[in-house]
């Protein structure tokens, strides 16, 4: 029998290998171009209007902000080549795995020779109960927490003994969107974008103003430039943080629980806006979530952990099909229409 994951993987070699003619920033610009991507958003729901990532972008900053993309999404092509070109095997190596990771808290064990990999340009959902690890997980990658044993990849490095100007070098590449949002709360929201502008020190006032501007209205919060992260709602923070993320130009972005505490409304526009960066900027990602419709919408693989180990990795379909009594009680559990 066929292994799916051999399959997704055969289908996006050949997809990468194929001869394109044309340039990132008409790409970016109409994702139309790609039947691909155009059928998989028809089959996923997401109507045509929200495919392009700079259709809301207003015209007087809309040339900037799509070659900024452009840019990044580029980077990240050549990153993953990069990746694919370390390892001799056929698979693609992972941009981000664990090996054997265990990780304890004095008596308090989170996580028991836990394993999982994301390939590049892929997305993996970490699902589980409450305080099973999921964020520890994640701080571990960001090298805020070191692993007690086994094996941490990043950026397809080994990280387990990096020091802090080695992880800030990492940290360059793979960024994190916190729940809330961990914006500066002394600056503007524009300053806060603007911020990995400034310290990359590449653009002129000029450019960065149109970056930031282009950038906000981009995440569905256009014109806040001047406003305070405290005057924004949670959801607001968390699409400000992910404007700021872009504005680094990542390889990759691990987004901590990205639609918990939002509105409907807005945690179907945060998913959206993760899947179009996903699909556009072939940003590799981590999503830690409870939210199954996001998992369903995004995810590649899922990683399901529980009391600090692993019960289930793969795609959502073979979850589906799990027979371990902890996920199918998760997912029964999810099923349920809760009373208000
Ligand atoms: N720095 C720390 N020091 C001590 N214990 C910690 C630390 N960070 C996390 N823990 C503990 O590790 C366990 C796992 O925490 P974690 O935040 O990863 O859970 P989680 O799966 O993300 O949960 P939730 O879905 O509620 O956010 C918890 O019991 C938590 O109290």
């Amino acid at each position: 029998m066929t292994d799916p994951n051999e399959e997704i993987e055969k289908q996006n070699v050949e997809k990468r290998s194929q001869v394109d003619t044309h340039t990132p920033a008409e790409k970016l610009a109409d994702v139309s171009l790609d039947p691909e991507i155009r059928s998989d958003n028809e089959t996923k729901g997401i109507p045509e209007a929200e495919s392009s990532l700079t259709s809301d972008v207003s015209e007087d900053v809309a040339p900037a902000v799509e070659e900024f993309m452009a840019v990044a999404a580029e980077q990240n092509e050549a990153a993953a080549e990069e990746i694919a070109a370390q390892d001799n095997n056929v698979e693609v190596a992972p941009y981000i795995s664990f090996e054997d990771v265990s990780k304890a808290f004095g008596d308090l064990k989170v996580l028991e020779g836990v394993s999982f990999f994301v390939k590049p340009g892929e997305t993996l959902c970490i699902l589980g109960r409450s305080g099973v690890g999921k964020s520890v997980s994640l701080q571990m990658l960001m090298g805020f927490l070191k692993a007690d044993s086994g094996r941490i990849r990043v950026a397809g490095e080994d990280i387990c003994a990096f020091n802090e100007k080695q992880m800030q070098e990492i940290r360059k590449k793979v960024t994190m969107v916190f729940q809330n949002g961990a914006l500066f709360d002394s600056i503007t929201v524009g300053e806060n974008v603007a911020f990995p502008l400034r310290e990359k020190g590449e653009l002129d006032e000029e450019q960065m103003r149109q970056i930031v501007k282009g950038l906000l209205e981009m995440v569905g919060v256009a014109g806040m430039d001047d406003l305070l992260p405290s005057d924004l709602s949670t959801g607001m923070k968390r699409s400000v943080a992910i404007a700021r993320a872009l504005a680094s130009q990542p390889e990759a972005v691990l987004y901590d629980e990205p639609t918990t505490m939002v509105d409907p409304l807005m945690a179907h526009l945060l998913g959206n806006l993760i899947m179009r960066l996903k699909d556009q900027l072939h940003l590799t990602s981590i999503v830690v979530t409870h939210d199954m419709r996001l998992a369903e919408k995004l995810a590649d693989r899922i990683f399901f952990l529980h009391e600090g180990k692993a019960v289930f990795f793969g795609t959502m379909e073979e979850m589906r099909k799990s027979k371990d009594p902890i996920v199918q009680e998760f997912l029964d559990l999810d099923d349920l229409v809760l009373p208000v």
